[in-house]
């Protein structure tokens, strides 16, 4: 009898664009095929950003028949998206509304005015995670309180699809975290802080650890749709978790750069560190798959050349832009890109501009000097970040794999590795959409550990190094340095 090759599909929605991955296992590579693509963002309606929730469901249910015209019947599948929200859902399991999205401005200065009832050092030693306005413990807090009185269950974005294709409802560790309500130590959401933002911790469905096997795609969907059978895995929903799943860790002492709309640079660690230096630098300790940590930081990332190449009409490829950003000379301005001025700006290219002129330098014009003015910069952030990580750690990390769509990005590549005077491997650019197939094949018993799924990664996959080149930037990241302490 022919052994059916068993079929994965990973549906990875990120800030900005969302797949559905299919992959199977073939002489021991991993083969990878993009099924489905389509566009995700947030548009303003009824006083706030928020996402069209009903457009993601359809765009699955599109890519989930894609795949059974392809002549696969019978698949397991994996949901992972970006973090903090949710939505909320009455006794009869309806929406209530369609999702915030994080960048809504509803939630700015509420971390000010909830930490002056709960202190920011109670908060971080409970929950060991990163301040960001937007944390869902803040959207809480400024949420419509008549809405959360009709909410029966809260579910963050992964979990609620997953609730519609399979009529049931959890919530998945590694996106649980992101809440900042999860407490380290009992592995719960902690009732002090849930009673600051008027959720009881029954509005939350179970808390279940990635790899959890969810259930079968409801067979009236199947049969409206005409999908195949589908087993759907509560993966490592929170697409950095299944990034850093998905990442080669080549090296010895090896750090990740989830390089998309965030750029998130850390390390995997097996304990959490939630100590006063990584308290003070704001570092996080997002949860992992299979009870790792992901100590790492948020830095604003390739939005910034999204929402450029979106004022620029889209006149550019991300390739021609960063082209375009190769034919300039590097650091003609310093900028610090997590100031939080870039988190939603009106227009971000006037934004850049406005900072370079309010610092006395040189602004950025052309598309080329624009985008340069950000790669370089991004590559200065996360050269300083990686002392600071090895300042906290204690450890000198020697290798910087990044991966993500920001891996495709020679020019940054080349100038993380040679600001951080470490060794770069790039790719895979999908790392997210892997990493969500490595879970899934795992709880399949089709590979045995993510050890041994990173060592199929890496001989799947194309990587590149790239080595420190020896020129004068050491001096411009001491520069730096001193600038984003001033700024
Ligand atoms: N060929 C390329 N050349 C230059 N930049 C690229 C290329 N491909 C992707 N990028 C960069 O990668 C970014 C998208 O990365 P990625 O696909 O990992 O993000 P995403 O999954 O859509 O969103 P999120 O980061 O929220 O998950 C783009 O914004 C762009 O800046
Ligand atoms: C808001 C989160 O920090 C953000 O979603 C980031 O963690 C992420 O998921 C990037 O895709
Ligand atoms: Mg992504």
């Amino acid at each position: 009898m022919l052994l059916m090759t068993k079929v994965f599909v990973a549906v990875d929605i990120g800030a900005s664009s969302g797949r559905l991955m299919l992959a199977k296992l073939e002489n021991n590579q991993l083969q990878l095929q993009e099924v489905h693509r389509f566009k995700n963002g947030f548009t303003y309606s009824q006083g706030h950003d928020r996402w069209n929730i009903d457009n993601l469901i359809n765009e699955i249910l599109i890519g989930l028949k894609k795949i059974k015209q392809a002549g696969y019947d019978q698949v397991t599948l994996g949901i992972d998206t970006w973090a903090v929200d949710y939505v909320l859902v009455d006794k009869k399991g309806n929406r209530l509304q369609d999702p915030v999205a994080y960048r809504d401005a509803r939630t700015q200065g509420s971390i000010k005015k909830l930490t002056s009832q709960l202190s920011k050092e109670y908060i971080y030693k409970k929950t060991g995670i990163q301040f960001l306005d937007f944390n869902t413990l803040y959207q809480l807090y400024v949420e419509d309180k008549n809405l959360l009185a009709r909410t029966d269950k809260i579910m963050m974005i992964p979990d609620y699809l997953g609730y519609i294709l399979t009529g049931k409802a959890v919530t998945e560790v590694t996106n649980a975290s992101t809440t900042q309500m999860l407490s380290l130590r009992e592995g719960l959401f902690d009732d002090h802080l849930l009673e600051k933002v008027n959720v009881k911790s029954s509005q939350f469905p179970k808390l279940v650890e990635a790899g959890t096997i969810l259930g079968q795609i409801k067979g009236s969907l199947v049969e409206q749709y005409n999908l195949p059978a589908t087993e759907v895995i509560t993966v490592a929903t929170h697409d950095t978790a299944s990034a850093v799943v998905g990442t080669p860790g080549l090296g010895q002492r090896w750090a990740y750069l989830s390089s998309g709309t965030w750029s998130l640079i850390g390390t995997e660690l097996n304990v959490p560190e939630n100590g006063k230096q990584a308290f003070e630098q704001n570092y996080t300790n997002e949860w992992g798959a299979y009870g790792t940590y992901r100590f790492l930081k948020n830095i604003m990332g390739l939005w910034i050349i999204q929402n450029i190449k979106h004022e620029l009409d889209d006149r550019y490829s991300f390739a021609e832009l960063a082209e375009l950003a190769g034919q300039e000379v590097p650091f003609q301005q310093l900028i610090n890109v997590n100031d939080e001025r870039f988190q939603n700006p009106k227009n971000m290219i006037k934004e850049l501009q406005a900072y370079c002129r309010e610092t006395r330098q040189k602004v950025p014009q052309t598309p080329g000097e624009l985008a340069m003015a950000v790669y370089a910069n991004l590559a200065l952030y996360y050269a300083n970040e990686l002392e600071v990580l090895d300042h906290i750690l204690n450890y000198r990390i020697d290798t910087l794999n990044i991966v993500g769509g920001g891996s495709n990005v020679t020019l940054l590549n080349q100038l993380t590795a040679t600001l951080s005077d470490v060794d770069v491997y790039a790719g895979p650019s999908k790392a997210t959409a892997i990493g969500n197939i490595i879970v899934q094949m795992i709880t399949k018993g089709e590979i045995l550990n993510v050890y041994l799924g990173r060592q199929l990664i890496a001989n799947s996959f194309p990587i590149k190094k790239f080595v420190p080149q020896k020129d004068q930037s050491t001096q411009v990241l001491k520069h730096y340095q001193r600038f984003i302490a001033e700024h």
